[in-house]
């Protein structure tokens, strides 16, 4: 089937054809205007607890790069925060630009990021995540951007399985990492609800983007660059803004967890 992509003949443009909800209420990115994100004192603070035994496999998926966890248990879990119950985490991916310009799916006040990780949790008043993946309240992603600066040691690892799932389809064993390693030292949060940035775009998604970036240096952008689209026997495409551009507000409110 005509699968769906970034690119001119199949990106974000033409989504809404396969997926008339690429035009829904509750679309996600968003641009988050940091004047129009009011605080909430009620808002409390994110609690993450990840088990780094949790981590499975690396995967080249042909649209991002992306570890999954194992879900069987509450061993890495996401609670508090703008959430009610628990949420246990699936998997995170990147999404990042051609040039450190542009990459971020969320930006700030306009300002791209070169990168941004997802943090894809479901929610586990669901029986599974496939169950969870469409309900209103199925999901929470923390989103944290990648900000041009010093090399971050904590991506090594990542960008050193890289090599080997160059090609879309391949994957690797990936395990005792822990994704903590990947979060800013401060956990203060804008919350919206929204949606999946990629199809199918369901509307299912309570958005947590941390307001303080880490760090990624340029070298280390160049090594997310060298990943493919497309399969061992295929024509290389490089595997770049593979990004969502921000969706309308539509009247939705933004909060803010600090000051
Ligand atoms: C490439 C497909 N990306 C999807 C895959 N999943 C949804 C589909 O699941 C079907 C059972 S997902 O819930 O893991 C997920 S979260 C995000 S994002 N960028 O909004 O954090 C995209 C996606
Ligand atoms: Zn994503």
């Amino acid at each position: 089937s005509h699968e769906w992509g970034y690119s001119d003949h199949n990106g974000p443009d033409k989504w809404c054809e396969k997926f008339e909800i690429a035009n829904g209420t509750r679309q996600s990115p968003i641009d988050i205007q940091t004047s129009g994100a009011s605080y909430d004192k009620s808002l409390k603070p994110l609690k993450l607890h990840y088990d780094p035994s949790t981590s499975l496999e690396i995967l080249n998926n042909g649209h991002s790069i992306q570890v999954t966890f194992a879900d069987d248990d509450d061993s890495s879990i996401l609670t508090e925060g703008p959430i009610s119950g628990k949420y246990r985490l699936k998997q995170f991916h990147f999404h990042w630009g051609a040039s450190d310009d542009k990459g971020s799916e969320h930006t700030v006040d306009g300002k791209c990021y070169p990168a941004e990780l997802h943090l894809v949790h479901w929610n586990t008043e669901y029986p599974s995540f496939v169950e969870a993946v469409s309900k209103p309240d199925g999901l929470a992603v923390v989103g944290v951007f990648l900000e041009n600066g010093a090399e971050n040691p904590n991506l090594q690892a990542l960008l050193d399985a890289m090599d080997a799932i160059k090609f879309k389809g391949k994957q690797n064993s990936f395990t005792n990492f822990d994704p903590t390693v990947l979060l800013p030292k401060s956990l203060d949060y804008w919350t919206y609800l929204g949606s999946l940035t990629t199809p199918p775009l369901y509307e299912s998604v309570t958005w947590i983007v941390c307001k303080q970036s880490i760090s990624v240096s340029s070298e280390q952008m160049k090594k997310f660059r060298s990943l493919l689209f497309t399969a061992e026997d295929k024509k290389d495409c490089c595997m770049v803004n593979n990004y969502r551009p921000p969706q309308p507000l539509k009247g939705r409110e933004v909060r803010a967890s600090f000051k």
